[in-house]
């Protein structure tokens, strides 16, 4: 067989792929496509997947080249709508080099970066075009950027214009401080300015939805407490920062409703912790029809308040991770759909900042590092509440890329991106020292030290093997991603 698809840079360039081919097929007994689980084969070519062939593919694939995975799990690839990569300015805490090829280890095929936590944040065209320099010849899957609103351009439509025409996919502001000092948080009055030019892109406006309550309980107060202790962080971070958020949001989020001033925006709350009262905010807001979105992640899901050990800081995150309960309650609302995806939140920092020795709570970074498990962790334990891999493609793939206006992603179907990972989620392993972590800083993860389940294969981007059995291509021939 002749192959004869075009050798880009960003397809079958030199060293791009692990596989010699720009046509083939890949095929299992578990391919998740067309809302279906089962038999199937799927042809790749020239990025793109070109057919799917359901069924026993044995007697009708003749064509070769066919690597067959057996009974391993071929999937969309993940897309992680929430990772802080750091570059440029703080590629000590994290890189595109570094933070891309934990992804593809992991099976994310897609990474949105946030505008905070690198230097100078991405706040303007100027500061997306050093973004998308640092990242040249870095990043080993695929790439987009998110842009910051902050007070400095929510007000002024035309500064916002620039950012959106630069190409970021949406736009990312906070409520409360962001702990970085170039990214200042915004009130209701800039998120809702800004909301009217994002309508006009129909691009997306994440928000870290905590705002410091207007009445601070006396026990929050309380000065006298252990701050190695994760209660204290606790009692310092309540549920009612979420809600009062929330409730701050509310004429934003109206505004979002058919006829509103935003008609045609989008807002998405990241990482929902509290599934109480704030959850029930934001479902009455779906129900009169506000365009709202909700994310949670792995480690609000996997772990519980009640097992973060005192002093042990690779824990600590905003919003906090909150009891056992409350993480019973998030799955159910994911399983019920009123939380719509799942995202990583990687957010690392160097490990001093995480002051494990000290094991000040009150005083370390916040930042949870989990980019390469997010796949076994939500397999992990999501199986005991019974999830399926349709749901894990749904939350990981599908959801993120509608979020992300990536309408050729997030799904096996002509036409599609061949953007693959390919898994077995009955192998089990343990995340010990002799495990391959591509994070910049290993021991700063939570997860270190866990047993889990689910074991990446294979990572395929746009048609090239991007990570296969332990190593990864040769070439970074991932690509940015920027909205037209
Ligand atoms: N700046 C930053 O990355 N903050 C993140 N860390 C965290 O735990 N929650 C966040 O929003
Ligand atoms: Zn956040
Ligand atoms: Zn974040």
């Amino acid at each position: 067989l002749l192959y004869t698809a075009p050798f880009s840079k960003s397809l079958g360039g030199e060293g791009c792929s692990l596989l010699p081919h720009g046509h083939f097929w890949i095929a299992s007994q578990r391919v998740v496509a067309l809302g279906r689980v089962g038999p199937a084969a799927v042809e790749v070519k020239e990025g793109l997947i070109n057919a799917i062939a359901v069924g026993d593919y044995r007697s009708f694939v003749l064509r070769r080249p066919l690597v067959d995975y057996g009974d391993a799990v071929i999937m969309p690839g993940l897309i992680d709508v929430h990772a802080h990569l750091d570059e440029p300015g703080r590629a000590e805490w994290e890189g595109f080099s570094t933070g891309t090829r934990a992804a593809a280890a992991g099976g994310i095929t897609t990474l949105v970066d946030m505008p905070l936590n690198s230097f100078p944040s991405t706040v303007s065209e100027e500061t997306l075009k050093l973004k998308v320099d640092a990242a040249r010849d870095k990043l080993y899957v695929d790439v987009g950027f998110w842009g910051g609103l902050v007070p400095e351009n929510a007000l002024n439509p035309s500064k916002l214009e620039s950012l959106l025409n630069a190409g970021v996919l949406g736009l990312k502001s906070f409520m409360c401080p962001s702990g970085i000092n170039d990214f200042p948080m915004t009130n209701s009055t800039h998120i809702e300015e800004g909301l009217v030019t994002l309508a006009k892109y129909k691009r997306p406006l994440l928000i870290h939805a905590e705002r410091i309550p207007d009445v601070v309980s006396d026990e929050e107060l309380d000065g006298e407490l252990d701050p190695r202790s994760y209660a204290t962080y606790l009692k310092s971070r309540t549920p009612a920062w979420e809600e009062s958020a929330v409730r701050d949001l509310k004429r934003a989020m109206k505004d979002t409703e058919v006829g509103g001033r935003s008609e045609g925006a989008h807002l998405h709350i990241v990482h929902l912790s509290d599934s109480k009262t704030t959850l029930e905010l934001l479902k009455d807001a779906k129900h009169s029809g506000a365009k709202v979105t909700i994310e949670t992640c792995p480690h609000y899901l996997a772990f519980s308040a009640e097992e973060v050990p005192d002093g042990d800081t690779r824990f600590k995150c905003s919003p906090p991770i909150r009891d056992a309960a409350n993480k019973d309650n998030l799955w159910e609302a994911l399983l019920d759909g009123h939380i719509d995806m799942l995202s990583s939140d990687h957010s690392p920092s160097t490990p001093d900042l995480k002051l494990m020795e000290e094991g000040n709570f009150m005083k370390a970074w916040g930042g949870i590092s989990s980019l390469q498990f997010v796949l076994p962790v939500t397999w992990s334990h999501g199986k005991k509440y019974g999830i399926t891999l349709n749901q894990l493609a749904s939350w990981w793939s599908e959801k993120p890329a509608e979020l992300a206006g990536q309408k050729n992603k997030g799904s096996i179907l002509p036409g599609y991106h061949a953007d693959i990972v390919v898994w077995k989620p009955e192998v089990q392993f343990h995340l010990d020292d002799t495990h391959a972590v591509y994070h910049k800083h290993r021991n700063i993860s939570a997860y270190i030290g866990k047993e889990l389940s689910g074991k990446v294969l294979s990572t395929f981007v746009r048609g090239n093997l991007v990570f296969a059995e332990g190593k990864h291509a040769g070439a970074a021939c991932g690509a940015t991603i920027l909205a037209k």
